[in-house]
């Protein structure tokens, strides 16, 4: 495949086992370059295990995984080059401060000592990280970790950002500031998948969605196609056959 052609990222019968569990079942999914592309379903569907392989940090049992035509696995340095990964429980090294890791990362990445020190004070404004310009990241709340996570992911430009959560822990006005990033990100021609388990942020944010349940895809193209005229979160409930009339607390909390 031709990488001037090609989806930004394209998954090819993705499979995973864990011992006995099938985590990721054949899955198969195609993001067109310049979409916002939005991963939904239930705890443990196997989000997190697809996109972990589809950026190349979990190898696959079957299947093969694609950025912009490169494989992961046959070129893992190329694909790397293209795409930026805020992958789930993301480890960094921990006795930096935000921009000392800004800039190390930038640096290790290929960049000069101007542009990886302007991009790291960039990124650093914009996400509100330059208040905490002394504090080392061991000393980061869950929300800002996630913020700087995201910005190790945009330090070298590139064309395809895979984030798993990036919202979860981030305070309201911060979320309103990445969402306005990645809105720019997209329309300047950049494609981003995200899983959330946000419907109102999906449907807010996306133009393409895939609904994972029980490790396959349970539906998946553009927005309007899979809500097929109905909210979301009922298409969600449809889909992975959750019976709302009996969901129930325990009967001892009730009394
Ligand atoms: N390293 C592992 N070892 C064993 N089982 C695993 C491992 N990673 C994931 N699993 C299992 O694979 C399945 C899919 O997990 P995954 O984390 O991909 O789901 P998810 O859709 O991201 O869930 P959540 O929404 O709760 O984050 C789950 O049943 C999980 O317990």
């Amino acid at each position: 495949m031709r990488s001037d052609v090609a989806a930004a990222l394209e998954l090819d019968g993705l499979g995973k086992r864990f011992g006995p569990k099938i985590a990721v079942d054949h899955v198969s999914l195609s993001v067109p370059p310049g979409s916002f592309y939005g991963l939904v379903g239930p705890n443990g569907a196997g989000k997190t295990t697809s996109l972990s392989m589809a950026v190349g940090l979990l190898r696959p049992d079957t299947g093969h995984a694609r950025v912009f035509g490169v494989d992961v696995w046959d070129d893992p340095i190329g694909a790397r080059a293209r795409v930026g990964v805020l992958p789930d429980g993301l480890a960094l090294p921990e006795r930096l401060t935000g921009r000392e890791l800004l800039t190390y990362l930038g640096r290790l990445r290929g960049l000069d000592r101007a542009t990886a020190a302007a991009r790291a004070g960039e990124l650093l404004e914009i996400l509100e990280l330059d208040q905490a310009e002394r504090t080392l990241v061991i000393d980061y709340s869950t929300g800002m970790r996630k913020k700087i996570g995201l910005a190790t992911a945009m330090l070298h430009g590139p064309r395809l950002l895979v984030l798993d959560e990036p919202f979860e822990a981030v305070d309201p006005v911060s979320a309103l500031t990445i969402r306005a990033m990645l809105k720019s990100f997209v329309a300047g021609g950049g494609s981003v998948v995200l899983s959330s388990h946000v419907m109102a942020l999906v449907e807010q944010l996306c133009d393409h969605v895939a609904v994972i349940d029980k490790g396959r895809v349970a539906a998946a193209g553009p927005l309007d196609e899979v809500r097929d005229g109905r909210s979301l979160e009922d298409r969600f409930v449809e889909l992975v056959g959750a019976d709302v009339d009996d969901m129930k607390g325990p009967s001892w909390l009730a009394s």
